[in-house]
């Protein structure tokens, strides 16, 4: 067959590639080109020429082969170049991410059930790291971590997207903690002050009421201007839906972005939440708004991502946790702060709930969110069973920010509260084991037994400055001495309806962030023996 190659020159071998590439032969057949290295430079010229004409339907796709599913992970071979938290695409458009990069596989974390995808079935890389939408269209919203909708309402899809893993601010960026936020509770607010930038943990056995304070802060924050982030991580879906029906019914939904990695959730995306909620908030706050989060919580957070490390086989470290547990939080709760004006000027306050076990704070996650943390709010069982709510443990409650951040009305009486509270505290354990108490431990006895009475509120009933400051200068000045302690909700009402209506000046000079002088605080205190004299 004459093909134009001098005879010896290699045409069993010119044969050999038309017979293999079609492509080739095409070429060969249309052209009038004799020699085969013409044919060659053809074939080149025409695919080159058919790149520019359509060089967008052109990409290289790397594809990768699904070995092994477990409940919440996957290991794909192939993918030789797929990056750390890169998102990848499994078949019926289920989505992961590469969490572990073995030399010979791809440890893969599933946001999508599991069920879905087999052994065999072929993954895709996205060449998108995990990112989540951001903006104001997320207020009132319930959605995942990824952002899809879970409230039934429209499609997120067109919001713009941010990278749920993110450094935290630099430190030059940061601003002291100097403005408070209210929870609206006494306790907090006058013994355990909270600013907006601090990171200020909830830690106690379950059912004691962590997740009360918090929703009860949130719901404190209508018409403040701080934007509220639920993140509910591992919780039972019955306990969200009743925090999100607590939100509606009190029009606290309004500024409030819930983000869900339920129980039922794959782990993943029970890990992927706290990121996502984050990354929502960190927008707000270079927007320059106030952002209040709360993690609900982050106990449930380290027990998903000590589940997929051990199925990927992550060396296990103390309680079996991975070595890097501490990291997984920290590098989440150093994103809270407040920022300096060039860089916004918002702030993002974190509420992390942990539950211990047994009241023992010092097992594992508990002293590393402690460290982590800029003070922790404790909530006692004893104190919960005994009635009096909110159980907070002020004896072993702190905040480093402490009363940088309070408000200047509070310290008129803040310092009194704390100091009689603690002796309070401290002599009810030792008057258990002793009949014969002189007449000034009975008093001190008294006047504790009646600061606990008031600390106490009910939920869902955060109480203004004015009102705290009312109830708190009563008690400390002695107006509800010698009173029934039965009788004290209903004095404590009558107290605070008539200072907010006789000192309406005053209270506006509290709210206005001035500090009260001795004579005003008389003032209040007078007031409030009116109240309870005509209401005895
Ligand atoms: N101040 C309060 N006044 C009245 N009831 C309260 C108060 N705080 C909490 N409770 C009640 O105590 C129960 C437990 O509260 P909550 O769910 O907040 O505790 P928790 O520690 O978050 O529980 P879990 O550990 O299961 O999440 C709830 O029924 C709640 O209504």
């Amino acid at each position: 067959m004459s093909n134009g190659v001098e005879a010896g020159r290699g045409d069993w071998f010119f044969d050999r590639c038309l017979s293999l590439s079609p492509g080739l032969a095409a070429v060969k057949a249309r052209s009038t080109m004799t020699t085969y290295s013409e044919t060659l430079e053809a074939a080149a010229h025409q695919f080159d020429q058919a790149v520019k004409a359509q060089p967008a339907q052109l990409s290289v796709t790397e594809i990768g082969t699904v070995e092994e599913v477990q409940r919440g992970i996957a290991r794909v071979h192939g993918l030789p170049h797929v990056q750390v938290d890169e998102v990848l695409r499994f078949a019926g458009g289920h989505l992961g991410y590469a969490f572990n990069l073995d030399p010979e596989q791809v440890g893969c974390v599933l946001l999508d059930s599991s069920e879905q995808i087999t052994a065999g079935s072929r993954v895709e890389r996205m060449h998108t790291v995990l990112d989540t939408p951001v903006g104001d269209q997320l207020l009132g919203r319930v959605v995942d971590p990824v952002g899809r909708p879970l409230d039934g309402g429209r499609s997120l899809d067109d919001l713009p997207r941010e990278p749920c893993e993110r450094d935290a601010p630099p430190i030059m960026q940061r601003a002291p903690v100097t403005v408070p936020l209210q929870s609206g509770l006494k306790v907090v607010d006058a013994m355990i002050p909270i600013g907006r930038g601090q990171r200020q943990l909830l830690l106690g056995d379950r059912q004691t009421g962590k997740t009360a304070i918090a929703v009860d802060t949130i719901i404190n924050q209508r018409g403040r201007d701080v934007i509220c982030i639920y993140c509910s991580i591992g919780q039972r879906s019955t306990g969200v839906a009743r925090v999100i029906e607590n939100l509606r019914r009190h029009d606290a939904l309004d500024h409030t972005i819930v983000v869900i990695g339920a129980d039922d959730a794959p782990p993943g995306l029970q890990f992927l939440a706290p990121y996502a909620a984050t990354t929502m908030g960190e927008h707000f706050m270079r927007e320059g708004r106030d952002v209040l989060i709360v993690y609900d919580d982050l106990t449930s957070h380290a027990r998903a991502y000590r589940h997929l490390s051990l199925l990927l086989r992550r060396p296990p470290g103390r309680e079996a946790f991975p070595g890097d547990i501490f990291y997984v939080h920290s590098r989440l709760l150093e994103r809270s702060t407040h920022l300096i004006q060039s860089a916004g000027g918002g702030s993002l306050t974190a509420l992390p709930i942990i539950e211990t076990e047994a009241q023992n704070v010092s097992a594992y996650i508990p002293t590393n969110l402690i460290s982590i943390t800029d003070g922790q709010i404790y909530l006692s069982p004893t104190l919960f069973r005994k009635g009096v709510l909110p159980a907070i443990d002020v004896g072993r409650s702190v905040s480093r920010v402490g009363g940088k951040t309070q408000l200047p009305a509070y310290r008129v009486v803040a310092g009194d509260l704390r100091l009689t509270y603690s002796q309070f505290e401290e002599l009810e354990r030792f008057a258990r084991f002793s009949s014969q108490l002189d007449e000034d431990t009975r008093a001190t006895l008294n006047r504790g037994r009646l600061i606990r009475e008031i600390l106490k509120q009910t939920q869902f009933q955060p109480l203004t400055l004015p009102q705290q400051i009312a109830s708190l200068i009563a008690v400390t000045n002695g107006v509800l001495d010698g009173r029934p302690v039965e009788q004290l909700p209903k004095l404590e009402r009558a107290i605070q309806d008539a200072v907010t209506s006789q000192a309406a000046e005053l209270c506006a000079q509290m709210q206005a962030g001035e500090k009260l002088d001795k004579e005003q605080v008389e003032q209040i205190a007078n007031i409030a023996a009116g109240a309870v004299h005509a209401h005895a």
